[in-house]
């Protein structure tokens, strides 16, 4: 009851001071919309409409943006850009309309009083281009540039392709609704910099200059006591923006600005298929978001951007979204699986996908034909053959005998003599017998379907680009899939990935699935921007000597160079005598953090196992828990729990890694597997750790249970 009451009063009392903070808020709108009308009305040049929008945006002005009016465009000598705006919120090239009919968008073109006016939209656009070249130089990407139509007189809010369309009243809220990107300083370069590209068109009489951040005085509030009745001032929706504003946080750096060489890879031309790899945390994502991004503002069509684990699209899909809203619409994030599955749905293939049955039809295969054979020579327990079949056969698209015997079995420790590949033939015909009988299908028929699909209309697919993030996680069907879609065509495919985080058995090169990286369509990229040495060490002790083969059949050394720009990752050490011990540690360290420091820790682990104890200790503990699989990349106060492989692809300030060293289990009955297939496994376990480790950007947790020995 006590506990109530206090509650109650501290609710009251933040009650009163928000609504303090409030009519504070308010009185200072309203002195700067007074001061920005009062500027906007020394602009005589200016028509009584453009005046009107000017001020909405000289109102900004007034909250650290800056505005540039009526400059040249560069290399033209009459063609002019209305205004450049620069601010938190990114660079906004604007061309302001005076006209007497409504806008319309219809079929992806401009109009109004029944006329064609898509001249306006296209002139926006190519300037807009002149615009981002022009802060490329400065490393700002091109999707933090944004064509905008203001239209005086009118109420819009509507966006065409990525240009985005709003009357006087709605052009100040929505600015200042944007989430920030940019600093004050990077404010303050970049307006320079535009300054001297986009010159000056020709001094009208009184124009207002570059318009700099200035406070609003009571003097010039004074001088129109009324600016406020004339019935422009939106205050409920500047008043809502404004404080959407400061709650926001500011836009991760990379979501605007990126290292040469990376915004060189964003705008690229590419001929054709290409692909871009690089060892983990060196912004082969980031390119990759850029890049789909960049492809949907350069062409009208729909972009695909695909990776194999579920809960990544997802992620991506938030950040694309605050990093070009604009465009976000028209890029699909997909999981390879769901989307192959809604493609043979929305073109009439019946598919029957049904995991638990076709586990059975195997299980009924092993128990007939595979567990008396000589493959238990090789390994008696059934996963190792499932996977043979899973990622070496149907994976890589194999349909006879002759094709397997002679297949070279990529990333497969295990040596198979005629004998041994006969006896998986026969296994593998009775799965499909099986399978077949209870009129199902497992995840690779549902990719061979979609490909048999795909390989009768190469090229002609809804979309105009494909971007695939984690490649080596696909299966060869998989890709194949994909690069049905686009065929060759330049900018069309792009495949994004790293060998060495492989996490799944089996392997292909790119040349298999008939996909020719040429020249510089080929890159490979060096510096981590995530990881400290410390992380970076520790994790690569983990698979220095895995060489390993990446997609276009290099060998690597698992010790990799990497140029390192990130240095204040730590690795913490934790080793217990008992599992309770190491547990407590655990807890221990997790409850010293922040709720903010917890919202970015992440605990993961290499099995389910591992994961249920885990989710039970922490909440048993109070402390709330977010899984990886429901995670989509918006802050949550919760630590995140999950698999290894869940991982992939994501980072966080901490990563916590119980039981890292605890070796997994066999699974065989006498706790022996032949040397081979435990070599085969214990390298993926060690793919997987690596992954795990280099998720960490702050610090790197790494927890042990290793008895006390007697001496
Ligand atoms: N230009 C940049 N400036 C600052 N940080 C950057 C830049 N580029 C990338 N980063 C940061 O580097 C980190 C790693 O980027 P990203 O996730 O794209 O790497 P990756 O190569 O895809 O990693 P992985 O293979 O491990 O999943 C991210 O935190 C990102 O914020």
């Amino acid at each position: 009851m006590a506990a109530g009451s206090a509650a109650g009063g501290s609710a009251g009392a933040s009650a009163a001071r928000r609504a303090q903070q409030a009519r504070r808020q308010e009185r200072l709108l309203r002195e700067q919309w007074q001061a920005a009308r009062a500027r906007a009305e020394r602009w005589e040049a200016a028509s009584e409409g453009e005046q009107r929008v000017a001020a909405q945006l000289l109102m900004l002005a007034e909250r650290g943006w800056r505005l540039l009016v009526d400059r040249r465009w560069p290399g033209t000598r009459a063609a002019n850009v209305d205004m450049l705006l620069i601010g938190p919120g990114g660079v906004f090239v604007i061309d302001v309309k005076n006209w007497r009919a409504a806008p319309e968008t219809s079929a992806g073109r401009l109009r109004a009083g029944g006329f064609s006016r898509d001249e306006h939209r296209r002139k926006l656009l190519a300037v807009t281009k002149a615009a981002e070249s022009a802060v490329a130089s400065l490393g700002m990407s091109p999707v933090a540039v944004r064509p905008l139509l203001a239209f005086a007189g009118h109420r819009v809010d509507a966006e065409l392709g990525r240009v985005r369309l709003l009357g006087e009243r709605e052009i100040g809220p929505a600015l200042l609704s944007e989430r920030t990107r940019l600093s004050a300083e990077s404010v303050r370069a970049l307006t320079e910099h535009l300054e001297r590209v986009f010159p000056e068109y020709e001094a009208p009489p009184a124009a207002p200059p570059a318009v700099t951040p200035h406070a609003a005085t009571s003097d010039t509030a004074s001088r129109i006591p009324d600016a406020a009745s004339d019935g422009l001032f939106d205050l409920d929706g500047l008043r809502d923006a404004a404080l959407d504003e400061a709650r926001r946080a500011p836009i991760e750096q990379w979501m605007t600005f990126l290292d040469p060489d990376q915004l060189a890879l964003v705008r690229r031309n590419w001929a054709g298929p290409a692909r871009i790899s690089g060892p983990a945390g060196t912004g082969k994502t980031v390119i990759a978001l850029h890049r789909a991004a960049y492809l949907a503002q350069r062409t009208s069509g729909r972009i695909l951007y695909v990776t194999f684990a579920n809960n990544l699209p997802r992620v991506q899909a938030t950040f694309l979204k605050a990093m070009a809203p604009a465009v976000a619409d028209r890029i699909d994030f997909r999981s390879l699986h769901s989307w192959a599955q809604d493609y043979l749905r929305d073109r009439g293939v019946p598919v029957h996908l049904h995991k638990e049955k076709a586990e059975t039809a195997f299980s009924f295969a092993w128990k007939h034909v595979g567990r008396n054979s000589c493959l238990t020579e090789i390994d008696p327990l059934h996963p190792y053959w499932r996977e043979e079949i899973d990622y070496v056969i149907k994976g890589r698209g194999i349909t006879s005998f002759e094709e397997y015997a002679a297949l070279p079995r990529r990333r497969r420790r295990a040596g198979l003599r005629r004998p041994h590949r006969q006896a998986v033939w026969s296994l593998y015909e009775a799965y499909e017998a099986q399978r077949t009988e209870r009129a199902v299908h497992d995840f690779n028929d549902v990719l061979s379907l979609a490909l048999a699909e795909a390989a009768g209309r190469i090229g002609h697919s809804a979309y105009t680009a494909v971007v695939v993030d984690e490649v080596q996680d696909l299966t060869l069907v998989g890709v194949r899939l994909l690069h049905a879609l686009v065929g060759d065509t330049p900018n069309g495919l792009l495949l994004v990935g790293d060998g060495q985080q492989a996490v799944y058995p089996g392997g292909f090169r790119l040349s298999d699935a008939g996909i020719d990286i040429r020249g510089d369509r080929g890159q490979v990229l060096r510096a981590n921007y995530r990881n400290s040495k410390e992380i970076v060490d520790t994790a690569l002790s983990v698979v220095a000597e895995d060489a390993f083969e990446d997609l276009d059949g290099l060998r690597t050394p698992g010790r990799r160079d990497i140029d390192l720009t990130y240095h204040d990752g730590e690795v913490q050490r934790a080793v217990l005598p008992t599992l309770a011990a190491h547990d407590e540690a655990l807890l221990t360290a997790l409850r010293g953090l922040t709720p903010q420091e917890l919202a970015g820790s992440a605990v993961l682990c290499p099995a389910k196992r591992a994961i249920e104890h885990y989710q039970r200790l922490l909440t048993r503990a109070g402390l709330r828990v977010c899984s990886l699989d429901r995670y989509d990349g918006h802050p949550v106060e919760a630590v995140k729990l999950g698999s290894y492989r869940r991982a992939k692809g994501l980072e966080f300030k901490r990563v916590y890694l119980p039981q890292h060293d605890t070796p997994p289990p066999t699974g065989a009955p006498d706790g022996r597997t032949p040397a081979e297939t435990a070599d085969e496994r214990a390298e993926l376990a060690r793919s997987q750790l690596y992954v795990a480790m280099t998720r960490a950007r702050d610090v790197l947790w790494l927890g042990s249970v290793r008895p006390v020995r007697e001496n």
